[in-house]
């Protein structure tokens, strides 16, 4: 049975993304709405009700309103990727290796959060050390990013490339987020298993996609004896059996003299990456994805054949 998706917001970043995986798919449907009427809600609330799955790719208050135009249908099923349900237990947190049980969560799943970008990244490497009890409880986990530009979808896409405009971001790589208060802090903490909320530094390069997620850790401050060899042993054993994320072996990992932002860039997984030296005091976690692949519309459309296997 051919099964018929809406993407509400098709028009703007990760829908365009999620369209073009979904090009040449004979299992699939796309109900389509003309560029010109992305806004008209008549027509919006029809397609969301005519879909199996809606895949919401709109800013918070949208995806609101888009569920909201769901009210009193029990068949739709919703793939909202932005911020506004990723917390909220009722919905399933759409990030598949997260732990064993949750791919056949988002299986079964009416409603599905796909996770946001940098918390894919952070919860990536975060979360098995606390399943381990080897990230004790009270640390102070700091998260630092990179992220292509398109991250921002079409304004930040606009005030990088088009220089002539008032408001244009002439630098090539910026600090944002200087409050410390960005909005996927919640998720990370949450989805993370943290009982301190992380302390997050995100940051933007002059390159359309790609990201770096990085967690720097004391190896005193963890549980007893935690060593960079334990710590990499405990991502291998959480990721085994699937190969969409990936621990990327201590040998390979020594013998990079840098990691590129940009190299999964088109691809829909991840890369995670224990750094330090044998023996050494600290070690540093890193997370490579793209920030529109694992970290977006690739996700999406895992969770949305996750959905569709049930
Ligand atoms: N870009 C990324 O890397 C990631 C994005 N996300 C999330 O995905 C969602 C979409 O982001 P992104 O694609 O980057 O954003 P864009 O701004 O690129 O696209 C958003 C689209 O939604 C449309 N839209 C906005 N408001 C409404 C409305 N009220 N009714 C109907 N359509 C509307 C926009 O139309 P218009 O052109 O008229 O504004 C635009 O087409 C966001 O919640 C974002 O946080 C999640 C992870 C990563
Ligand atoms: C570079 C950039 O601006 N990135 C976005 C996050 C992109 C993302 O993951 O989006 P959502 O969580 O909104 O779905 C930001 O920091 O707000």
């Amino acid at each position: 049975m051919t099964a018929k998706i809406f993407i509400d917001g098709e028009h703007g970043t990760t829908g365009l993304q999620i369209r073009t995986r979904m090009a040449g798919r004979r299992d699939v449907e796309l109900l389509s709405i003309p560029e010109a009427e992305r806004r008209n809600a008549a027509m919006r609330e029809d397609l969301l009700n005519s879909a199996d799955i809606a895949i919401l790719c709109l800013p918070d208050d949208a995806s609101r309103e888009a569920v909201s135009m769901l009210a009193g249908n029990n068949r739709v099923r919703v793939i909202d990727t932005s911020t506004a349900y990723r917390v909220d237990p009722s919905w399933a947190y759409g990030f598949a290796e997260m732990d064993k049980a949750q791919a056949d969560k988002i299986k079964s799943a009416r409603h599905v959060a796909n996770p946001g970008c940098y918390p894919t990244g952070a919860v990536g490497l975060i979360r098995p050390l606390r399943a381990a009890g080897l990230l004790p409880d009270g640390y102070p986990v700091t998260v630092n990013a990179v992220s292509g530009y398109t991250g921002g979808g079409k304004q930040l896409i606009a005030q990088m490339e088009d220089q002539s405009r008032d408001d244009a971001v002439s630098a090539n790589n910026f600090l944002y987020g200087l409050t410390l208060k960005h909005k996927h802090v919640p998720e990370m903490k949450v989805h993370g298993q943290l009982d301190r909320a992380p302390l997050f530094s995100p940051s933007v390069g002059r390159f359309a996609q790609g990201m770096i997620v990085q967690v720097p850790l004391f190896l005193e401050d963890l549980k007893d004896g935690a060593t960079m060899e334990s710590i990499h042993a405990t991502l291998v054993g959480h990721y085994a059996g699937q190969d969409i994320v990936t621990v990327v072996s201590l040998e390979e990992s020594k013998a990079l003299p840098r990691v590129d932002a940009e190299e999964l860039v088109g691809q829909d997984t991840m890369k995670l990456f224990v750094f330090g030296t044998p023996g050494g005091a600290h070690v540093n976690l890193v997370a490579l994805l793209d920030n529109l692949g694992k970290g977006a519309s690739g996700a999406a459309v895992q969770n949305m054949d996750l959905m569709l296997s049930a």
